[in-house]
């Protein structure tokens, strides 16, 4: 057998980087070399992830670009907003792939990212070797590519949910809004005040109400998908549960287009994909029914009432929003089989 792709992790003691060690722990043609700490260098990972006991024995290694270099030739980057504008491009001048999880690359306009993010953008001549990819979408254009920017956790579950009908001028870009719920692993692991047990137990609330940093991605997105600048009305929800989003969407019907229409769109527009699965009508998707795994499932109800459709998406926030996206850009990035080392079934009940 050739020898396997060699991958580091950098923010690997984090709820995406543990993530992807689950998931590239049975790649068959992927081999974690290095498991990188900023703050933990030379701890056992396993120490500290018991779960992780004889599936990851290495030690933690520093942040250092030619020291990952010498081990690895692509590194995911899943740290918090900031690091990867800066520690990226180290990573490609030393010759690597990276493909970055978090927002730093994700859109190109400098001034935007400093106000939904605020933070200090990455240098422009970086941000433009950046290909934003959402598999489904624009995948195609991921082959070969060094530097890979993978996509927002509710931005995945609205896009999937929307781009096909946008494109097909189903429906009016400029009535949408994006109503999303998220488990609390959404916010990482580092503790704060709004998601410790006592504030998140028994309780639901929504946050950053049209200032979320999600909101540019999508609309950057829709634009494209609609041909013309798409403003949306985006909500996101903290629930108190770990893992899942739950999107639901909301827009006028252009022309005569009932829910078993858009769902026949749908499957058109993703067939060959091996993680969208578009539901019967009435078959409303739950959370909980694609846990653990890299789908998205999507439904459809049609209001003769209205005009309106209403479109709802889930995911798993911590494998189609984050690392099981990451991978399967890795897979197209390769030119192998997007679902390589992915095809987990959802976790059920
Ligand atoms: N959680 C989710 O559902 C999703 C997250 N994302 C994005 O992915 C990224 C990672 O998220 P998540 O794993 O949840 O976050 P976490 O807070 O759980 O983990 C981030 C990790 O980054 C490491 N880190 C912190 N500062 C630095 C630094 N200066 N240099 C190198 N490493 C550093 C930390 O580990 P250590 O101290 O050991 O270095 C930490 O464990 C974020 O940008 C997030 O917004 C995107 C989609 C979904
Ligand atoms: C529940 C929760 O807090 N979720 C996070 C989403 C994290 C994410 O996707 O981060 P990026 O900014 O890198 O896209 C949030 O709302 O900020």
């Amino acid at each position: 057998m050739s020898e396997k792709l060699k991958v580091a992790i950098v923010g690997s003691t984090g709820y995406g980087g543990i993530e992807l060690i689950r998931l590239l722990a049975s790649h068959p043609l992927v081999e974690i070399t290095s498991v990188i700490s900023s703050s933990s260098a030379g701890m056992p990972i396993a120490e500290w992830f018991p779960h992780l006991t004889d599936i990851q024995t290495a030690l933690l290694d520093d942040v250092d670009p030619q020291g990952i270099k010498a081990k690895a030739d692509v590194v995911f980057t899943a740290t918090p907003a900031g690091v990867a504008a800066k520690l990226a491009p180290q990573l490609l001048d030393a010759g690597l792939k990276v493909i970055d999880l978090s927002g730093d690359f994700r859109l190109q306009d400098t001034a935007l990212y400093e106000k939904w993010y605020k933070k200090t953008p990455a240098d422009e001549q970086y941000l433009k070797q950046a290909l934003y990819a959402l598999p489904e979408i624009n995948g195609d254009k991921a082959q070969g590519a060094s530097f890979i920017s993978n996509p927002g956790c509710f931005v995945t579950s609205a896009l999937l949910g929307l781009v096909p009908a946008v494109k097909a001028g189903w429906i009016d870009p400029s009535t949408i809004i994006i109503d999303s719920k998220s488990g609390v692993s959404g916010a990482g692991r580092g503790a704060s005040l709004g998601t410790h047990y006592s504030e998140l137990n028994e309780n639901f609330k929504a946050y950053k109400v049209n200032q979320h940093q999600h909101v540019p991605e999508i609309e950057m997105v829709l634009s494209e998908a609609a041909g013309q600048e798409v403003v949306t009305t985006f909500t996101p929800h903290l629930v108190p549960m770990t893992r899942g989003i739950l999107s639901t969407m909301y827009a006028t019907v252009k022309g005569e287009h009932n829910a078993a229409d858009f769902i026949e769109l749908y499957k058109q527009f993703y067939e060959g994909r091996q993680f969208v699965r578009i539901r019967k009508e009435g078959v409303l998707p739950q959370t909980k029914e694609v846990w653990g795994s890299n789908y998205c499932d999507i439904a459809f109800n049609y209001d003769e009432r209205t005009g309106r459709i209403t479109i709802i998406s889930v995911i798993d926030n911590l494998v189609k929003g984050a690392s099981g996206q990451a991978i399967q850009n890795l897979n197209l990035m390769m030119g192998w089989d997007e679902g390589l080392g992915l095809q987990f079934v959802p976790v059920y009940p």
